[in-house]
């Protein structure tokens, strides 16, 4: 079995869970309250900076050129094209700037910058998997399954429920599978620790912007 199917077995059931979260039932239907989204979007937007930044980190340490090339594009999509998306809402939305970033967000972007500069590179590759399989996998069943007419929320579910977005989430699922299949078991057990860490991130990424969580 390939490192990604044992290793997303592990997160299946969290990942089911983040199904039923109500920040993606109520974004599916429209139903999400607008301030909810508003600050799901300030931190993403922010996140997105700093994964752009994680991946960069990622780049430089690849082992083969052509990987170093793929997490290029990689950072450049996630600042440029996926915050492109923030940018549309943020003028539909009525928000004016980002603002501070808050726990959840903070913790996992240093959780992605630290394991992608201080890891083994294998690792800092596993780590920022979930940012893209798990997205993939909630845009696709959001897009397949929970359609509504009218959704304030389509661009979003577009951009994630794509195919061009299939296309580098399967590559970088790729490179996991070779980069895990080359390695030491030690490092392939900490790539997998590191995957479902970043899994419990997205879940509470989510949770955080229903909650509306901020610092104390
Ligand atoms: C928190 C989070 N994780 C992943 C993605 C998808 N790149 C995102 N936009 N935001």
């Amino acid at each position: 079995m390939k490192w990604s199917e044992s290793t997303w077995q592990q997160i299946e059931e969290r990942y089911e869970s983040i199904l039923t979260m109500p920040f993606i039932t109520e974004l599916s239907d429209g139903s999400l309250p607008r301030e909810k989204f508003q600050f799901y979007m300030a931190q993403d937007s922010l996140y997105l900076e700093h994964f752009g930044r994680a991946l960069s980190l990622i780049a430089a340490r690849a082992h083969q050129i052509r990987d170093t090339l793929e997490y290029m594009r990689y950072a450049e999509t996630a600042i440029v094209v996926e915050n492109a998306l923030h940018e549309f809402y943020f003028d539909d939305f009525g928000l004016t700037e980002r603002g501070k970033m808050q726990p959840v967000c903070h913790h996992y972007v240093h959780f992605l910058k630290s394991t992608a500069a201080l890891d083994p590179v294998e690792v800092g590759m596993a780590a920022v998997l979930p940012c893209f399989w798990i997205y993939k996998k909630v845009g696709d069943h959001i897009y397949n399954n929970l359609q509504s007419d009218n959704n304030p929320y389509q661009k979003w579910i577009d951009t994630y429920g794509g195919e061009e977005f299939a296309e580098a989430v399967q590559k970088a699922i790729d490179i996991c599978d070779n980069t895990a299949a080359e390695t030491t078991p030690a490092i392939r057990e900490k790539m997998t620790e590191a995957f479902i860490t970043a899994s419990i991130m997205e879940y509470h990424f989510w949770e955080a912007a229903y909650d509306l969580k901020m610092w104390i």
